[in-house]
């Protein structure tokens, strides 16, 4: 019997950092101070070093900006992009915590169909605490959900399910298409909201939108690297969809689940779809490539951890993708420099090298 959480969610309040990439203003933190005032926050400022973001009264917080990316990983800077929305992996990196939920300055708090507004983390946190079943679909959904259960035929020796280490949440009214898409259908508005949760099966690859995306760190987290992206690449938002192929080979690779589902979010801003072409056009071009590469991806058993399993990925990408185009060998040198500045920071003594940065004690 699945156990149903009719337990309250734990609130993890200093397990959990919330990462904010922003170019813009941090007003949208109005909504959400209900729900995320107990948290503290990571906030990657990308663009002009020199603008100054207001942070709201009252949120606990670590700023980061271009000057003090540099400061602090030094020629490893090179790897964390700028004028994108990738810039919010440098978050992941600084953070100390379990879990990371990470979230667009222009998302909003949603309503379900009886009003009630949704505690996304709230969510997300029941997600990331309760298992993942990727190795047989049940079809009614998250068995571990109060209410349902594994269905009749279920193998009993898989019904206590696997680690989760991604929860990747959803959006109403603007939803997450690609520019084509976008330039197609401008006016097209997510109004479906579907109570439900999955479990991405293994072996399956899917489109990882950082928008509203939890995951385990410790699980996970050196698998999250956002990628080379806008300024000075020849593509963009791509950040996300290749943290999330990267993430998916690992996590099937290591025996994690990944889910996809609740929370919605409400997304309010489209942004330019022509502006969008242009930083996409080559990425709608070499995933044709790079989704089949990924797909073929063997990881050795003996890489039993997520750097290992990591590095070994980057030899495969300059290895079949570097063909495809010369930025895929700047991509996987680039891969490898994550997991060295990850692991500079995130060992023992690597730690204390962490500058404070500006902003509210932490
Ligand atoms: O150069 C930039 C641009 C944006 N940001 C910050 O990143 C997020 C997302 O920006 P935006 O809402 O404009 O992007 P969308 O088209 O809605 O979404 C795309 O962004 C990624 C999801 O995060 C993914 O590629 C698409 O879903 C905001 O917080 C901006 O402030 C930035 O830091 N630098
Ligand atoms: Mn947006």
């Amino acid at each position: 019997m699945a156990e149903a959480s009719v337990k309250p969610t734990p609130v993890l309040k200093d397990e959990l950092d919330i990462v904010i990439p922003t170019i813009r203003s941090l007003d949208f933190l109005e909504m959400w101070r209900p729900f995320f005032q107990p948290y503290h926050l990571i906030i990657v400022q990308d663009g002009d070093p020199s603008k100054t973001i207001k942070v709201p009264d009252g949120f606990d917080y670590e700023l980061y900006n271009r000057n003090d990316i540099n400061r602090i990983l030094g020629p490893k800077a090179s790897c964390i992009s700028f004028k994108d929305s990738a810039c919010r992996c440098f978050g992941y990196m600084v953070s100390k915590k379990k879990y990371i939920f990470t979230i667009d300055d222009d998302c909003f708090v949603a309503k379900n169909p009886s009003g009630k507004e949704i505690n996304a983390l709230e969510q997300h946190i029941k997600n990331l605490l309760s298992p993942s079943t990727p190795l047989f679909f049940n079809t009614l959904y998250d068995p571990y959900r109060d209410g349902a259960d594994f269905v009749r035929g279920y193998p009993f020796s898989l019904r206590e399910g696997v680690h989760t280490a991604v929860s990747h949440g959803l959006w109403l009214n603007i939803p997450d298409y690609d520019a084509p898409t976008q330039l197609v259908k401008p006016l097209e508005r997510n109004s479906r909201y579907v109570d439900a949760v999955l479990t991405i099966p293994k072996g399956t690859l899917f489109p990882m939108c950082g928008m509203n995306l939890a995951f385990d760190r410790e699980l996970i987290g050196p698998a999250m690297y956002f990628g080379l992206m806008g300024d000075g690449q020849p593509i963009g938002r791509y950040d996300d969809m290749w943290a999330g192929w990267c993430v998916k080979v690992i996590c099937d690779h290591l025996g994690y689940g990944v889910k996809t589902g609740l929370p919605y979010i409400w997304h309010s801003k489209a942004s330019n779809p022509f502006v969008n072409l242009k930083k996409e056009y080559n990425g709608i071009f070499w995933q044709e490539e790079a989704i089949p590469f990924f797909q073929s991806v063997m990881l050795p058993k003996e890489c039993t951890t997520v750097q290992q399993c990591y590095i070994e990925l980057s030899k495969q990408v300059k290895e079949k993708l570097g063909k495809v185009d010369p930025y895929f060998n700047k991509l996987a040198e680039a891969m490898v420099t994550w997991i060295e500045a990850w692991d500079e920071l995130n060992s023992a003594e690597g730690s204390t090298g962490k500058l404070p940065a500006k902003g509210a004690a932490m």
